[in-house]
């Protein structure tokens, strides 16, 4: 059946207005534009939590074509095969020419179907090479897909000042078993995607996810490690986890313990640290942006999405310094702890989708977890040990 076509609006505050034709809800939407010049991906950039409340521009030109993949497909961990996450978190997206027919073999659904049952605004036939060089001039600006529905459009919206995090974050604690597990990790939910759950399961870790503002501190000794997950929004929102970190961070008694935080997990953790972050002109979002490990010299193709980051300057010069720098722009990818077993990452390591280099980033945070656990069997030894001869001297007094 030919699709009845309705006529749709993208506009900037402030900025171009642009024509096209909606293929997603019928409902018009407002909130922060950004954009990605990812070429794949799309069902997991836009299930992908740290995109609530966004309009999300696609630079590639062609979207849609493989159509949508199951989100209720699970694998071996009950995780989400394919998404990000069980629902959309972009409130809309914006292409140049969106493919009315699609084929893959995980296809279930078109994307056109799919925004309709979640409710995303979509748009196509816009521009989107004028749009994107508008956003690169302007920065990240606030926009609005207003459809054809005969009610007056939504007001500009700043979504960016709600405490996004908090929407998307667990409510309740709840735990991820892996097979023949070795290892317990806690994580932190900012909003966390799948799959980074699935790189630590898959590298035999039980994970027990927990809320973004739950008093870790008081459990964390029972884990071999802490992770602190992506999230939405603005960092300097989540004042909650970045006490629960600064904790972590300051009570002797944490010494040992492994951190790797990602994206929002490494702004809260540099936070936690003491330094600051800023808001970006238009952030990173893409699968192939260069960063260098500053400890190797390598560099990793990366998997990006983040408007704020953190302001390498401000990094308390006694306890971490800068572990990667982006090569395009110079902006701090990551710190690393001078003497503890803590980093953390602004790209994704776990790249769904993107590239895989920097996935030896998760082998790494579990040999400092298999290191932590070699210390605390040591010192359970040592701590027999000394028993003994305090229980023998008892004896010979008794003799
Ligand atoms: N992917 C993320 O975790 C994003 C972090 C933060 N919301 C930012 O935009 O910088």
């Amino acid at each position: 059946m030919a699709p009845k076509f309705v006529k749709a609006t993208f506009q900037i505050e402030n900025g171009p207005s642009h024509e096209g034709i909606s293929f997603g809800a019928p409902n018009s939407v407002a909130g922060e534009t950004v954009f990605t010049t990812s070429l794949v991906g799309y069902p997991e950039s836009m299930t992908d939590p740290s995109y609530k409340g966004q309009i999300l521009v696609f630079t590639q030109p062609l979207i849609g074509n493989y159509g949508v993949p199951s989100g209720e497909t699970r694998d071996e961990h009950n995780l989400l095969k394919y998404f990000e996450s069980p629902n959309a978190h972009v409130i809309g997206i914006v292409v140049a020419e969106y493919a009315w027919k699609y084929s893959h073999w995980t296809a279930v659904q078109s994307l056109s179907e799919w925004c309709i049952k979640e409710g995303v605004a979509a748009i196509t036939g816009v521009d989107t090479r004028s749009v994107v060089q508008y956003l690169r001039e302007q920065g990240s600006s606030l926009g609005r897909i207003v459809v054809d529905d005969g009610k007056p459009a939504p007001a500009f919206v700043d979504t960016m000042k709600s405490h996004l995090v908090a929407q998307v974050s667990t409510k309740q604690p709840y735990h991820i078993s892996a097979q023949n597990a070795t290892a317990n990790i806690a994580l932190v939910d900012c909003g966390v995607k799948e799959n980074i759950v699935r790189c630590l399961a898959v590298r035999g870790a039980n994970v027990t996810v927990f809320p973004h503002d739950y008093p870790l501190q008081d459990v964390a000794q029972q884990f071999d490690g802490v992770f602190v997950s992506n999230g939405p929004g603005d960092p300097a929102l989540c004042g909650s986890t970045v006490e629960v970190l600064k904790h972590l961070l300051e009570d002797p008694k944490f010494e040992r313990l492994p951190i790797f935080g990602i994206c929002m997990g490494h702004q809260l953790l540099a936070l936690a640290a003491g330094a600051s972050a800023v808001k970006m002109k238009y952030g990173n979002r893409a699968h192939n942006i260069p960063a260098l490990d500053l400890t190797s010299g390598q560099c990793h193709i990366t998997s990006q999405n983040h408007g704020y980051a953190i302001d390498a300057e401000t990094l308390p010069a006694n306890t971490f310094k800068p572990y990667f720098v982006n090569l395009n722009d110079g902006s701090n990818e990551g710190i690393i702890h001078k003497t503890r077993p803590i980093f953390s990452t602004q790209f994704h390591p776990e790249a769904k989708g993107g590239p895989m280099d920097s996935a030896v980033l998760f082998d790494k945070y579990f040999d400092n977890i298999a290191a932590y656990q070699n210390f605390k069997k040591s010192s359970a030894k040592a701590a027999v040990r000394f028993e003994v001869p305090v229980h023998t001297m008892a004896t010979e007094r008794v003799l």
